[in-house]
């Protein structure tokens, strides 16, 4: 018999206080409010087709490739508006407004604006979504002590007025590929630095030096033409100034990289020289989304992610890497506060009952420390609902894989 346990996240914020010692409540950050972005809002090249699409449908006249692709989008949109790809690099040609969005939009054109896709690839734990976190902002991936927390590519949007960089915070590389979920998270990976301007390798600088070779190949390695490299060595704060200098010249010496950067993501030590670097590399061009927005994915995906973090941050051993989370209902309620309702997957009954604890309290325990981080993210008060449900081996199930957003695509509604 499935056995459920719905809990509501209500318990006080004092009683957060009193976290297990195994999780460290300060490791997690909470940088969540300068979130902008609305999940259905039109990118510019996407508002540009659908206005030439229009017009010729209007008109009667045949429309191009490129065009159509907005058209597909809109037929399909109709079956299927629930999903958001994550494979496709737009096409910069798109993304240039013609002189009547110019005026329209008050749009000055920029010669010297640039702007361009940044991959963010590196083995588990070294510190990548640290990192892009830094550049953006503000926090778009959770960040934890224990490796392969990153499941998606996160898509994190850093601008100013005179550039916007697109980061994918991929997952860590792996070698052991134990679950049909580590092969579609590495699937994910490749296609990252095949759409990237160039590419940023993450290292942790107080481990003994290793070759990049294998992150470099699961990265993009049938590219024929090398893509600029950046080795960033990380948490250069752990080792002594020459250490540094000797990490630095192992890895100009032993890797194929451009350039060799220290950094401590975590204290923001070095992260400007990284964008500068990355400045260098960026083709001249137009943004490709609105200045405003931080991210392309939708809110009720962060909305998992913080469910996530928190089961990270309570749970031990196996149990963090056998839950998925799906936000199951998102209902907005102008009146009252908005209802959202989770589960979280497992793959035994065990699991289950770990996760919810003795009559409830672990799980109650965690959902209020979701809600409380959801609600600072959405900037509103939210009734949380979570519940536990098991699927045997949903880790190696394709089907549910795909249906969970392994396969390059995610629930936007
Ligand atoms: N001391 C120190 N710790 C850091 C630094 N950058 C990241 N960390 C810590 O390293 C751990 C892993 O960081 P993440 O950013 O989650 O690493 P990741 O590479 O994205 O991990 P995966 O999700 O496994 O791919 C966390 O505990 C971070 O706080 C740094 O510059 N200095």
């Amino acid at each position: 018999m499935e056995l459920s346990l719905q809990i509501s996240a209500t318990l006080p914020r004092e009683k957060l206080l009193h976290f297990p010692s195994k999780c460290n409540p300060s490791k997690v950050g909470v940088l969540y409010p300068r979130f902008t972005k609305h999940p259905f809002r039109e990118t510019s090249f996407q508002s540009r087709n659908r206005a030439i699409v229009l017009e010729k449908q209007l008109s009667g006249e045949r429309y191009d490739e490129g065009e159509r692709s907005y058209d597909r989008e809109a037929s399909t949109s109709s079956e299927d508006s629930s999903f958001l790809s994550l494979n496709e690099k737009p096409d910069r040609n798109l993304a240039l407004l013609d002189d009547y969005e110019m005026e329209e939009l008050d749009y000055e054109f920029d010669p010297n604006h640039k702007s361009g896709y940044v991959a963010v690839l590196g083995k588990p734990n070294v510190g990548k979504s640290t990192l892009s976190n830094q550049m953006v902002g503000q926090k778009l991936s959770i960040v934890t002590d224990k490796p392969q927390t990153t499941r998606h590519r996160i898509l994190g949007i850093c601008s100013s007025d005179e550039y916007q960089m697109i980061l994918y915070d991929t997952p860590g590389v792996i070698e052991k590929k134990m679950h049909m979920l580590d092969s579609m998270m590495m699937k994910n990976v490749r296609s990252a630095a095949i759409n990237a301007d160039c590419v940023l390798v993450v290292v942790d600088a107080s481990k003994v030096p290793q070759k990049i070779d294998e992150v470099l190949e699961e990265g993009g390695g049938s590219l024929k033409e090398k893509i600029p490299t950046l080795l960033v060595l990380n948490k250069k704060d752990l080792i002594k100034p020459g250490e540094i200098a000797k990490r630095l010249e192992w890895y100009e010496k032993f890797t194929d990289v451009d350039e060799v950067i220290p950094v401590s993501a975590k204290y923001g030590h070095g992260v400007e020289d990284v964008k500068n670097w990355i400045l260098t590399k960026l083709p001249t061009g137009p943004a490709y989304y609105p200045k405003d927005i931080a991210s392309e994915h939708p809110e009720r995906f962060f909305v998992a992610e913080i469910v996530r973090e928190k089961i990270f941050m309570q749970y031990r051993d196996e149990v963090p890497y056998a839950c998925q989370v799906n936000v199951v209902n998102y209902k907005t309620r102008p009146t009252s506060k908005d209802f959202i309702q989770v589960e979280i997957v497992v793959e035994k009954n065990t699991q289950k009952i770990i996760l919810i604890g003795k009559e409830g309290k672990a799980l109650k325990l965690l959902a209020t420390a979701a809600r409380l981080d959801i609600e600072d993210f959405l900037q509103k008060k939210v009734y949380l609902e979570v519940e536990v449900k098991v699927k045997d081996n949903w880790r190696q199930d394709e089907g549910l894989l795909k249906h969970y957003g392994y396969g390059g695509q995610i629930r936007a509604l």
